[in-house]
């Protein structure tokens, strides 16, 4: 019994697999799985002649019939009819045939034949009686619900489990794939001792008995094994394909029936006239537009046309008119020759083309387009916030920032500009207390201009303003105003001050005001076809400014790199009074900068340490590069799996901000290594022993950054602002070093000097067109102008500049040639060294050279050297050497000065 199942079952699951792996079934599924599901059922309907399994296993088993349905009177006519499954109902008549009408709508016959094998089954254990609720309901006409319609295909697939599953499943005597409920196994079990069981002990004595079962089974499997028998009978688990195929058969005529389809086919009049008409099958006509429904009496059609699709109550015949007039003659005349007496000729209805759909034609395609342009509009509106569309150009993209959401910034955030602080602390109490400046009669300043290089903190300062006068903030940057369209900017101006207006008070910021704000006699700009859009935004702001009443609470910041450029009219007092220089920090700045940022990241140095010696590495650094270095040096200490971020990390960050990343991939020949380790050694060397020159950090022949071989790192001479010329000219003989060494331990030199000449011959033009430290040309100043076509002297003037900077040149070259022939030898010991370790520091110059000879400087000997420098002579003030044109005194450059090594 077992054996004939599983035999079967395989030979179905084959079957039911085939249809669904072939390409050409995937094309209609219920045509395909429908033969696979009816494979499966078949020896069970088809087996009259021979007993059938179920009955021979109900036989065996002793399995007692209980009694059918009273309601149901084609039980009486079947008493083997198998029971329905708990919570399964059988059908009614009417509904039966329902579902058996849409075996006509199957297009062939073996198909309608295999699908009435699966509906007979269907018949016999009826459906789950959720379906049947469906179905009820539909047919009384109420819509079905999503909810229900997603039931379907679950149901169907329960079906399916139900209808393919074996006589022993049915039973019970293998666990029941339908349900996870525990114990309804035992429920469908039909052992009848089981039944008569009761009371407390039934469920034990149940759970006894399935362990004995499981017990036999597993028994015989081993018998079965032994004897080299076949396996006993797989269980269906829900992924079998008879299963699944089984359950896309059912599901095609239960959504058929549940979600009417509308297929439909054009005819001719004459077919219409040859099939329906005549044999008196039309029920009614409807014209819609040239189109006429055609309505079939479907029962008379079944009886008629058994096999074709006209029986489908779904199915539609339509045929077209040329003028509603011909086809009513038609008609007309069909059923006069017909003799259809006029009382009962077929009712003919028009049913009018909605005015939408017309309309619709008519003005489809522009509405389209117009949507399609707003929609563009709007997304690219979205893109630049704050603008709404297309006809938002003329609106502001400043961003708002609320005290409460965004603007959390405080003064204690904004390290080391304590002078600017100060400035604009006065702006602060103006927004809090407006009162205490105008009991007394006093105008508040309209705005200030924050200047200063790139990363000072100009934003910061701005967005502490507000942070701390907690009122609203609207940043905008200068270039947000320049459109294509002229007038844009102008207009952008009125609504970002309308806005701010409304909003009183609170805080405009105009990052990068120089984009709107150059001078206007300056040429160039936004100049179209003689408008300068550039102009007309400059003067809104101008007259926004202006227009401010006293009383208004709207401060206006304004942050530029380039206050030199910007119009006058901008700076007069009324509009941006105030002008708050901020440079670059100082060593003290520095240090509280630093400060701030080494709180948000982990270290167990010595704060105060760290920071000082932090600051005395970083000279020149502004605000964004400290920050930048920090979360840099974090980044290091990460890679390297660090617990905490040490001063090592920290001082590879900052070496790498400064030179660059290290180059690793780049190999040097031994020969180019050498080179670039005496010339590094004779900068290095150079630096130790000149009195004026600054002091050494560390020399690396590890390549970095773009084309630098080698660098030797100074400690510039810090926050001084003055430099002598003893300072210049050591300065100028050290960065000649590397060249020097060369052409005394090399037969040839190399290109690798072409930036520290460049650097030299700056210096020394500098010094004589600028600085007066030529005897010959006297304190003149020298303006050489690039963008003059001629020099603002005479010709002979010209040479005699060449003549000082060639000769403060060459007696830098021969301070540097007279100090390393005399160190010769200290120049190979280093360079050795440098082969050998890649990277010197100070202390292993004072390892090979001894201490050097010179006091330092106090905060480097603090931070570098561990002396504290009692006898160290005071800072000596230095300038900027490497940008002359500068007009402000300026710090040092950050180091990339003394970096050299371009090869
Ligand atoms: N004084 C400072 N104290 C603390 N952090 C600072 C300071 N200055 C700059 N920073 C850091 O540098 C970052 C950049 O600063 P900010 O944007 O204010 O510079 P900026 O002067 O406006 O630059 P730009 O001129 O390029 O617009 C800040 O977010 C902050 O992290």
């Amino acid at each position: 019994m077992f054996r004939t199942s599983a035999r079967q079952l395989a030979r179905c699951s084959r079957l039911s697999l085939r249809p669904l792996t072939r390409p050409a079934y995937r094309v209609n599924l219920l045509p395909q799985t429908a033969p696979a599901a009816a494979a499966l059922l078949r020896p069970r309907f088809n087996s009259t002649n021979s007993p059938k399994p179920e009955d021979e296993h109900e036989k065996q088993a002793g399995a007692p019939k209980k009694q059918d349905d009273a309601a149901d009177t084609n039980q009486a006519q079947a008493p083997k009819r198998r029971e329905p499954p708990p919570g399964w109902v059988r059908l009614t008549d009417d509904e039966y045939a329902q579902l058996e009408s849409f075996l006509g709508a199957l297009p062939s016959k073996q198909q309608r034949a295999e699908l009435d094998q699966v509906f007979k089954e269907v018949k016999e254990i009826g459906v789950p009686q959720e379906l049947r609720d469906i179905m009820r309901a539909r047919l009384d006409g109420s819509p079905l619900s999503m909810k229900d319609a997603l039931k379907i295909p679950r149901i169907a697939f329960k079906m399916a489990q139900e209808l393919s599953a074996t006589p022993e499943q049915q039973k019970g005597q293998t666990p029941n794939f339908t349900s996870n409920k525990p114990g309804q196994g035992q429920q469908q079990d039909p052992n009848p001792t089981q039944q008569q069981q009761g009371g407390e002990g039934k469920q034990q004595q149940q759970q006894q008995q399935q362990q004995q079962r499981q017990q036999q089974q597993q028994g015989q499997q081993q018998q079965n094994k032994q004897k080299g028998g076949p396996p006993p009978p797989r269980r269906f688990d829900s992924s079998d394909m008879v299963t699944w195929a089984i359950s896309a058969a059912l599901l095609y005529p239960f959504y058929s029936m549940l979600f009417p389809s509308e297929t439909s086919r054009e005819i001719t009049w004459q077919e219409l006239r040859k099939n329906f008409l005549d044999r008196g099958l039309v029920e009614k006509l409807t014209v819609s537009g040239n189109t006429v429904r055609v309505e079939l009496n479907r029962d008379a059609v079944r009886n008629m046309y058994p096999d074709s699709q006209a029986a489908n109550p779904n199915f539609v015949y339509y045929f077209s008119i040329g003028s509603i007039d011909a086809f009513e003659r038609r008609l007309d005349e069909a059923q006069k020759e017909l003799g259809i007496p006029a009382a009962e000729r077929i009712p003919v209805s028009y049913v009018r083309e909605g005015m939408a759909t017309g309309l619709l034609m008519a003005f489809g395609p522009t509405i389209l387009l117009v949507g399609l342009l707003v929609w563009v509009s709007r997304k690219a509106g979205g893109m630049n916030s704050g603008s709404s569309g297309m006809f938002g150009f003329g609106k502001s993209k400043a961003k708002m920032f609320n005290h409460d959401s965004a603007v959390k910034v405080k003064f204690a955030d904004v390290a080391g500009m304590d002078e600017a602080k100060t400035e604009i602390m006065e702006f602060v109490s103006f927004l809090r207390t407006p009162e205490r400046f105008q009991r007394l009669g006093a105008k508040i300043p309209r705005g200030a201009i924050l200047s200063g290089p790139p990363g000072t903190g100009k934003t910061l300062l701005a967005k502490a303003t507000a942070g701390e006068s907690q009122v609203p903030f609207y940043s905008v940057s200068g270039s947000e105003f320049v459109e294509m369209f002229v007038g844009v900017g102008a207009s952008r101006v009125r609504d970002l001050f309308a806005t701010a207006r409304k909003n009183a008070p609170c805080i405009i910021f105009i990052d990068e005001i120089d984009a709107i704000g150059r001078s206007r006699s300056e040429g160039g700009g936004f100049r179209s076809g003689g408008n300068d859009e550039r102009e007309a935004t400059l003067n809104q702001i101008l007259t926004e400014m202006d227009g401010f009443n006293t009383s208004e609470q709207v401060v206006v910041l304004a942050g530029t790199n380039r206050p030199d450029v910007l119009d006058k009219a901008l700076m007069r007092p009324g509009r941006f009074d105030r002008h708050i220089h901020i440079d670059r920090p100082t060593m003290k700045g520095r240090q509280e900068i630093f400060k701030v940022h080494l709180q948000k990241i982990l270290t167990k140095e010595d704060i105060e340490y760290l920071t000082g010696r932090l600051a005395a590495l970083t000279p020149g650094f502004a605000g964004a590069d400290i920050a930048n270095a920090v979360n840099e040096a974090a980044l290091v200490a990460a890679r390297a799996n660090a617990p905490s971020v040490a001063m090592i990390h920290f001082e590879q960050a900052i070496e790498r901000v400064i030179g660059g990343l290290e180059r690793k991939s780049l190999v040097l020949s031994p020969e180019e290594k050498r080179t670039v380790a005496y010339h590094e050694a004779g900068h290095a060397i150079c630096g130790w022993f000149f009195r004026w020159a600054d002091p050494l950090l560390k020399v690396s022949i590890i390549p970095r950054g773009q084309g630098a071989l080698g660098y030797a790192q100074y400690l510039p001479s810090g926050d001084a602002y003055l430099m002598t010329t003893n300072q210049l000219m050591d300065r100028m003989a050290m960065t000649l070093g590397g060249r020097v060494s060369e052409e005394l331990h090399f037969p040839t030199v190399t290109t690798g000097a072409s930036d520290d000449f460049k650097k030299v011959t700056r210096m020394a033009t500098t010094m004589v067109t600028q600085w007066g430290m030529s005897e010959k040309l006297g304190p003149l100043h020298f303006e050489n102008d690039q963008n003059q076509l001629h020099k603002p002297f005479a010709e002979s003037t010209a040479q005699a500049i060449d003549a000082e900077v060639r000769r403060i040149v060459d007696q830098a070259y021969k301070q540097c040639k007279d100090m390393l022939l005399a160190k010769k030898k200290e120049i190979g010991i280093v360079a050795e060294e440098l082969l050998r370790k890649e990277v010197l520091t100070r202390d292993d110059m004072v390892r090979l050279l001894g201490p050097r000879e010179w006091p330092e400087k106090e905060e480097f000997s603090k931070f570098f050297d561990g002396r504290a420098g009692k006898d160290a002579p005071p800072p000596i003030p230095t300038e900027n050497t490497d940008s002359p044109n500068e007009s402000q005194p300026a710090l040092f450059e950050k180091p990339e000065k003394p970096v050299d090594g371009e090869r």
